[in-house]
């Protein structure tokens, strides 16, 4: 299969170097000195699951410099989406299914502005990765999961030939027939653990067991459950309460990507997470405060660390 992964990132970089290390043909598109490093070494990715490293060279520093794929995989942070869609939009991969492996419930409508809705497949992906240094993506722990589907018919034939390229690199891969409500499920939790873990500065271990902090993280996902069915996807009345009890079953060192964010002085991905719910919930007339007051107290941070901090 030949796949362009726009961003090659913890997400990216990760997918695309099994995908390309399974035979498949795989072209990241990068910039900057990350660009630089995968072009002149490949992209290595460490990680626990065995290390992989991709030929020099299988990189584009613009989505212009592309001239054909079977499929788009769409991993820059959400306040590069709108560009992406856009360089997208301009080139000879205008029309080619795009699946985005982004987190949230936007990313496919700012996609959608820009290119053919009948283009856009619906995914998610479990997995946490990040650049250690230009050329190189650690991966932590052993997840590895994408669930990604076809919304219409023509899609189908593009997302079984990705499952079968993710069988055949390892990757834990499913096909779903309600992609939009595996994304509004994974974003519950999301939002959670985001919202927790980057304002209490402390891994899920942490947040889960103090009283308070773990309140704040059941509360946080109810309301994103509220918002949910208020924007018509049927979450379960007790959807929270579920997802408070897988926390419990997961590692004590887990945290989000937005917190590693925080940690390192990132720009945050806060306006499409709490600040996302915070947003939907006032157009739709749900309450949100336990997000509206996360999105506030992170507000400082929203752009990297504050300057004189
Ligand atoms: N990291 C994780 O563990 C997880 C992340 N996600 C989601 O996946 C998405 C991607 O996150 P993540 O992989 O962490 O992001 P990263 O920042 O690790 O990677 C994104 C890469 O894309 C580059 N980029 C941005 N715009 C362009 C462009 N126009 N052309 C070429 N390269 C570009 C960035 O460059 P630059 O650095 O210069 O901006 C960066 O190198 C996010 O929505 C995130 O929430 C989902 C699950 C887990
Ligand atoms: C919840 C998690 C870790 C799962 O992949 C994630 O998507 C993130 O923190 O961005």
């Amino acid at each position: 299969m030949r796949i362009a992964v726009v961003g090659a990132g913890g997400v990216g970089g990760y997918f695309g170097a099994r995908l390309a290390a399974a035979g498949h043909e795989v072209t990241f598109v990068a910039r900057g000195r990350h660009l630089e490093a995968v072009r002149g070494s490949g992209l290595l990715v460490r990680s626990p699951l065995g290390d992989v490293r991709t030929p020099p060279g299988s990189v584009a520093g613009a989505v212009t410099e592309l001239d054909s794929a079977d499929l788009v995989v769409v991993a820059v942070k959400l306040w590069d989406t709108e560009d992406v869609a856009r360089q997208l939009a301009a080139s000879k991969l205008a029309g080619t299914p795009v699946l985005s492996l982004q987190n949230g419930v936007h990313k496919d409508t700012v996609l959608g502005r820009h290119l053919p809705p009948e283009s856009l497949l619906g995914g998610a992906c479990f997995i946490s990765a990040f650049i250690e240094e230009p050329g190189v993506v650690r991966h932590n722990g052993s997840l590895q999961r994408m669930v990604f589907g076809a919304r219409r018919p023509e899609q189908e034939s593009v997302a079984r030939q990705l499952l079968q390229a993710c069988v055949d690199a390892g990757i834990d891969a499913e096909l779903s027939a309600d992609v939009d409500r595996v994304i509004w499920e994974k974003f519950v939790f999301l939002v959670g653990l985001s919202a927790t873990t980057t304002a209490v500065r402390q891994p899920l271990g942490v947040v889960r067991s103090d009283e308070r902090s773990r309140v704040l993280l059941r509360e946080v996902m109810e309301e994103v459950v509220a918002v949910a069915r208020a924007s018509g996807v049927a979450l379960a009345d007790d959807f929270a309460e579920r997802q408070l009890a897988f926390c419990d079953t997961l590692p004590a060192d887990m945290t989000s990507s937005m917190h590693n964010d925080l940690e390192h002085g990132h720009r945050l991905e806060l306006p499409w997470l709490s600040g996302g719910v915070a947003g939907l919930a006032a157009e739709l007339g749900v309450p949100a405060p336990r997000n509206r007051t996360v999105t506030d107290v992170l507000s400082p941070y929203v752009l990297g660390k504050p300057s004189g901090a």
